[in-house]
C-alpha cells in the first residue's frame, strides 16, 4: 500500500533535502509543492513579480525569485513556536503573477482578481513581492469578504502619502488609499519599525488620522521587545478587547540596511531580523488572514542576506498561520 492510500488527509510536504541536495530542482518557496500538484491548499505563497510603483531604485519585481532561491534552507520544524508549519496543513506554492508593468491600475485590477480567487479557493494569501504598492489590491480583496481590517505594517516607513508626481498608485501610498477606501480598521491598526527623515511633522498628523499608531524603530531599543509587542497585542485588540482579522504587512526595509541591503528606499537605524522574527511570533493567537513581504531588490542585495531574510519572515508568517490551525 503506498503512503497515499494510508495517509489519504496526510499534506504533502517539502521535498526532503537528505535525499535531494538542497540546491537541486525548481525553486518553489521552502521547496513546498506546486498548488497545481497539490488538490487544494490552506495557505497559497503567490509570488508578485511588479515593481513599477517605485520612487527611487527598482529591482523589486525579482523578490519573488530571489525569496524563493533563499528559502532552500529552511527546515521542517520551527523550535521558537514548536510547529511544523508545512504538516499542520497544505501550504503550496502558486507561482507568480504575471501582471502588466506599464499600467500600474490594469497590475492593480489583476491582483486584486488573484487574491479574491485563491481566498475563494479556500486558501490564505502570503503574498512575495514586488514593491509595496501592492498591499492595497490584496487589501481591496480581503476586506471585500472580511470586511475592514487590522493592518500590521512592518516598514520603515509610514507609506500613507498622497501622490507622488500626481500619481496616487505608488508604493509610498498604499495605506492613504487603503484608509480612504474603507478597507482597513482605523482603531486596531499600526505601523511598526517607522524611522528616517519625513517630508515634513504633517506626515505624522495625518498618519494619525488615516488609522495607524506608531511604534518606532528606536522603541525597540528604549523600550525592550516586550513592551512593544504588549503595545502591538493591545492594538491588534482594539479598544474593546475583541480583537478582529489582522492583514500583517512587512517591507523588508523595516529591518536595519546592515541586515536588508537588498531594497530600494534604505534608511539607516533600523530593527535586526532577530527582533522581527520575535515580533512576528506573537501573533500567535491573533486572526491573521494574509500577509505580504515586499520590498525585496536582488540588485541590491549581498549574500542573499535580504533574501534569507525575507525567507525567514515568511517561514515565521506560515508558522503563525499553522500554529493558529491547530
Ligand atoms: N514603501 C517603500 N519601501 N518606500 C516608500 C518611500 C516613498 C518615498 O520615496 O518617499
Ligand atoms: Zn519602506
Ligand atoms: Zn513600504
Amino acid at each position: 500500500m503506498s503512503d497515499e492510500t494510508q495517509r489519504p488527509s496526510q499534506p504533502r510536504g517539502p521535498v526532503d533535502a537528505s535525499l535531494i541536495p538542497r540546491y537541486c530542482g525548481p525553486a518553489t518557496f521552502a521547496r513546498l509543492p506546486r498548488l497545481d500538484e497539490v488538490d487544494s491548499a490552506a495557505v497559497a505563497v503567490l509570488g508578485i513579480p511588479f515593481d513599477s510603483g517605485v520612487s527611487y531604485r527598482p529591482g523589486a519585481r525579482f523578490g519573488p525569485g530571489h525569496i524563493r532561491a533563499s528559502s532552500k534552507l529552511l527546515r521542517p520544524y520551527n523550535p521558537a513556536l514548536d510547529v511544523s508549519p508545512f504538516a499542520v496543513h497544505q501550504v503550496a506554492d502558486a507561482g507568480d503573477l504575471a501582471v502588466n508593468p506599464f499600467d500600474i491600475q490594469e497590475a492593480l485590477g489583476t491582483v486584486e482578481a488573484e487574491i479574491a480567487r485563491l481566498r475563494s479557493a479556500g486558501s490564505k494569501v502570503l503574498t512575495l513581492g514586488g514593491d509595496h504598492t501592492l498591499a492595497l489590491p490584496i487589501l481591496r480583496a480581503v476586506s471585500a469578504d472580511r470586511g475592514p481590517v487590522a493592518v500590521l505594517h512592518f516598514d520603515a516607513h509610514l507609506d500613507t502619502w498622497d501622490t507622488y508626481f500626481g500619481a496616487p498608485y505608488t508604493h509610498g501610498t498604499p495605506f492613504r488609499r487603503a484608509s480612504e477606501e474603507g478597507l482597513i480598521d482605523l482603531e486596531r491598526s499600526m505601523h511598526i519599525g517607522i524611522r528616517g527623515p519625513l517630508y515634513g511633522e504633517q506626515d505624522l498628523t495625518a498618519d494619525g488620522v488615516l488609522g495607524f499608531q506608531v511604534v518606532r524603530s528606536d522603541d525597540y531599543e528604549n523600550e525592550g521587545l516586550q513592551t512593544v509587542i504588549d503595545r502591538m497585542r493591545r492594538r491588534l485588540a482594539g479598544p474593546d478587547g475583541a480583537g478582529g482579522p489582522v492583514y500583517v504587512s512587512v517591507d523588508i526595509d523595516v529591518l536595519d540596511p546592515a541586515h536588508a541591503p537588498g531594497t530600494g528606499t534604505p534608511e539607516a537605524g533600523g530593527m535586526t531580523s532577530r527582533e522581527l522574527l520575535n515580533t512576528i511570533r506573537a501573533l500567535v493567537g491573533t486572526d491573521v488572514v494574509g500577509a505580504d513581504v515586499v520590498e525585496v531588490a536582488p540588485p541590491y542585495d549581498h549574500a542573499e542576506l535580504t533574501g534569507v531574510a525575507a525567507a525567514h519572515v515568511a517561514y515565521e508568517l506560515l508558522s503563525v498561520l499553522a500554529v493558529n490551525a491547530r
